[in-house]
């Protein structure tokens, strides 16, 4: 196919300056065009190669086979994809100085890049000696040179590392942009300003005021893109930082944490496919922030071995639908309730048989209408049995002495169900007398287990242990907690009656909390599920991966279906990436705790934003989940998201939530000033006309942020406006972004909860580009409409 040459969208007012532009990216469109050259022949191989193989079977060791078809396979996978999907799948360049590699670093990338000697002249001159193209994805060239370099690959750090200050090799780095097979511009970066640089002869041209300005003044949508052709030396360390232990990273709103944790889970599974076939696991505080962020992996050419899943969607069969009060939420997320929840599961046995128990099952999802209401045939208070031809009884006080010897045992409570059973025989064989009747032990033996076979067939025997001891399911157990005098008793001396009342009643309500979540998942194991015999399933792909048959599923599943069925499966991961980890309480982290058991982790957050009162407490619970794995930490320091003037604002509050503690320096500026409006009469008009005005100052999105109590009258306040804009409670503006943001009554926000402060933090951080803040008398605004917590 003959280089298309394309013209650059920008008009020809420059003169000069746009036939350089225009130049570049004709060098770029050639370079394009060979690449998808050689994709087009590397999917014919493909081809020839599937079609060959299927007709004269396997040839060759089947590994060597395997892995050589998946190559070409997979290049054939990625051109389909390319051209329905990606905008960009050739991003960057560099140019380098003659230089040798200096010693690899412990994430495989080179760290001391230095310039050979001599590759700089006296004069201040030097010659480009290499030059190598960045993507998604890697394509060698008919010789097995590369055409485009993984941005994963140890090749491409310094396109990401290199800096004026530290530039290594770099002279000139270079930001593609194209649609399909079309590049429709380039932005460079001068590394080396003070060379007079050559390629082939001619001097080294430098065209834009550089990417990251670029990608960062774009309008948002409400799904976040990749940051793969701007990632930042800071970020690219965290990126590539080795998977052994904890990843440990801190930074303050919009240093890209998130941003940064998806493109991490995409280079582990580049590095060591095999290794995370036992899946990564990505914990995100609310489905928003799922839905936010779900298209970032795909857009980098990975999606079947990550799961991303909300904290309140952990635990199948359940999911997080309604808030907690604080007060409750503070009860229910903290260490105090282990200890209810185990006394809760104990004693729920003695409520009897939970009525109908398959309705409950915690694996049947939509069937918990019930949950508020425990119905239970009470536990029966009498066994009654015939062995040996005589009637034998235990009482209350028998049965009672039983079940508490019985639940002396430490395995969880449903798996002492044969203990239990094995106490009640043996009680009902001291009853009978039979026990002195032979002194040999054998024969004593024989007699007994034949006791035992006797008592055991019989159905009364059987009907009194399925009510006695029934096998019970996290969500029966919750649901018996909803009773506030027997919560009491459980949670005595552990919770004050206060609590006990607000829980009881919040478990009243039909569906559940993000924090029921977390006590469902720790009742789970407490109650331990008995075994049964396994379901016959087909073979996973996964079992059995080499490069060929990893791609075979695409044929029949879709990636995504694919995703989601391993997900469910799956109950511990192989790596672990916790975002917005400062908000997990501590039954939170040891739910996702359980779930890594053996994994590596990756855990991303900002102490500052956290919504939970006690961070001592879940620093505790964090450090028991991670164990004493050896932790490596890192700290994101440049805010990319908020200009300096709003990032100003919020710095403010940061000073009255967190004193002493610094925010991330703002990387750009846009000379807008946050605005103050005061509510003259209804605060429903005044907030929907800001919400009007910004959407016609800006292209992308609008984000309006009210106190949690509000959120559902704010929904109407905007209705009818389109979907560019959208009402969020403060705690569901977690992690998300907005081209502008109105943020309701900072006041109403920070007295909410113990955490208000910092939760308001989170909400003066959400915009791009335009913030505006509305006061009502509560926060005591000043002539300027500026409120009382954010004057200086
Ligand atoms: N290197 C980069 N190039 C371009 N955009 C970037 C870069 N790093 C971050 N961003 C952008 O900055 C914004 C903030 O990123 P992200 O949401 O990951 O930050 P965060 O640290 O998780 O923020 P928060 O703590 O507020 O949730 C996003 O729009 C992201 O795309």
């Amino acid at each position: 196919m003959a280089a298309q040459v394309q013209q650059s969208a920008v008009g020809s007012v420059h003169g000069a300056h746009d036939s350089v532009r225009d130049r570049e990216i004709s060098v770029e469109q050639e370079h394009l065009d060979r690449v998808y050259r050689r994709l087009e022949e590397k999917i014919h191989e493909a081809e020839f190669l599937m079609n060959d193989a299927a007709q004269r079977g396997q040839v060759g060791t089947p590994g060597a086979l395997a892995e050589r078809d998946a190559q070409v396979f997979r290049a054939g996978i990625h051109l389909n994809r390319l051209n329905n999907e990606f905008e960009d799948f050739l991003f960057g360049r560099i140019d380098l100085l003659l230089g040798k590699d200096g010693k690899k670093g412990p994430d495989g990338a080179y760290t001391a890049v230095e310039p050979a000697e001599g590759a700089v002249r006296e004069d201040g001159t030097a010659d480009i000696a290499e030059t190598l193209h960045i993507g998604r994805i890697g394509v060698l060239d008919a010789d097995y040179a590369p055409l485009v370099i993984d941005w994963r690959a140890p090749a491409a750090a310094p396109f990401y590392r290199s800096t004026p200050v530290d530039p290594g090799r770099v002279v000139r780095r270079r930001v593609i942009r194209s649609k399909g097979r079309r590049v429709l511009g380039v932005e460079d970066d001068l590394m080396r300003p003070e060379l007079t640089a050559r390629l082939d002869g001619r001097e080294l041209p430098v065209i834009g005021d550089g990417a990251l300005m670029a990608a960062l003044g774009q309008a948002r949508s409400h799904t976040m893109r990749d940051i793969v052709s701007s990632i930042q030396a800071e970020q690219d360390l965290v990126i590539r930082a080795p998977a052994a232990s904890v990843t440990y990273v801190e930074g303050g709103p919009g240093t890209g944490k998130t941003a940064v944790a998806l493109h991490r889970a995409a280079y582990l599974l580049y590095q060591d496919r095999r290794r995370y076939s036992g899946g990564i696991l990505i914990v995100s505080p609310t489905p928003l922030l799922v839905a936010y962020t779900e298209g970032v992996l795909p857009s980098l050419g990975e999606e079947g071995q990550v799961a991303i899943r909300a904290i309140g969607s952990l635990v199948d069969g359940a999911e997080a639908t309604l808030y907690d009060s604080p007060s409750v939420a503070r009860a229910k997320g903290s260490y105090r309730m282990l200890k209810v929840l185990r006394k809760a599961a104990r004693g729920a046995l003695e409520l009897g048989t939970p009525e109908p128990v398959e309705q409950l099952a915690l694996d049947a999802p939509d069937e918990d209408e019930d949950a508020g209401q425990w119905t239970a045939a009470a536990s029966p208070t009498r066994l009654r049995v015939v062995a040996f031809g005589r009637r034998l009884e235990l009482e209350a006080a028998e049965l009672d002495r039983v079940r508490r010897t019985a639940l002396g045992g430490t395995a969880p409570v449903n798996l002492l169900r044969p203990r239990a059973r094995k106490l009640l025989l043996d009680a009902l064989w001291a009853r009978s007398g039979a026990a002195g009747r032979h002194s040999d032990p054998e024969l004593a033996a024989e007699l007994r287990s034949s006791f035992d076979e006797d008592v055991t067939s019989e159905d009364s025997f059987i009907g009194f242990l399925d009510a006695w001891w029934p096998e019970l399911t996290p969500k029966q157990v919750l649901a018996a907690m909803a009773d506030e005098k027997r919560l009491g008793r459980w949670a005595r001396r552990i919770l004050n009656p206060g609590e006990v009342r607000k829980v009881a009643r919040s478990l009243k309500r039909d569906g559940h909390s993000v924090h029921d979540i977390a006590l469902l998942d720790e009742l789970q194991a407490i109650l331990g599920v008995p075994a049964r015999p396994k379901k016959k399933r087909d073979l996973d792909p996964l079992d059995h991966l080499t490069g060929l048959e990893e791609l075979m599923p695409v044929r029949e599943e879709s990636q995504r279906e694919r995703a989601e069925r391993l997900a469910q499966e799956r109950t511990e991961y192989a790596h672990v990436i916790v975002d917005e980890a400062q908000d997990l309480t501590p039954m939170q982290w040891r739910m996702v705790g359980r779930r890594g058991r053996h994994a590596t982790w990756t855990v991303v957050g900002d102490p500052a934003q956290s919504s939970w009162s006690d961070p001592d407490e879940a620093a505790e619970a964090r450090d028991e989940a991670l164990g004493t794995r050896p932790r490596r930490r890192f700290q994101l320091t440049v805010n990319y998201r908020n200009p300096a003037e709003i990032a100003e604002l919020a710095a403010k509050v940061l000073a009255l939530a967190m004193p002493g503690s610094k925010a991330p320096s703002a990387v750009r500026s846009t000379g807008v000033e946050p605005r103050f409006s005061v509510v003259p009469d209804s605060l429903e008009r005044t907030v929907r006309a800001e919400a009007e005005r910004l959407l016609d100052l800006v292209d992308g999105t609008v984000g309006v942020v009210v106190a949690m109590n509000r959120r559902q009258e704010a929904r109407r306040w905007l209705a009818g406006l389109g979907d560019r804009v959208v009402a969020l409670g403060s705690l569901e503006a977690k992690g998300l972004e907005y081209d502008a943001t109105v943020v309701v009554s900072p006041a109403e926000i920070a007295d909410e909860s113990p955490a208000g402060l910092r939760v308001l933090y989170v909400a003066l951080t959400r915009a791009t580009q335009q913030l505006t803040v509305v006061s009502g008398d509560r926060d005591e605004p000043d002539a300027a409409g500026v409120p009382d917590l954010l004057r200086d």
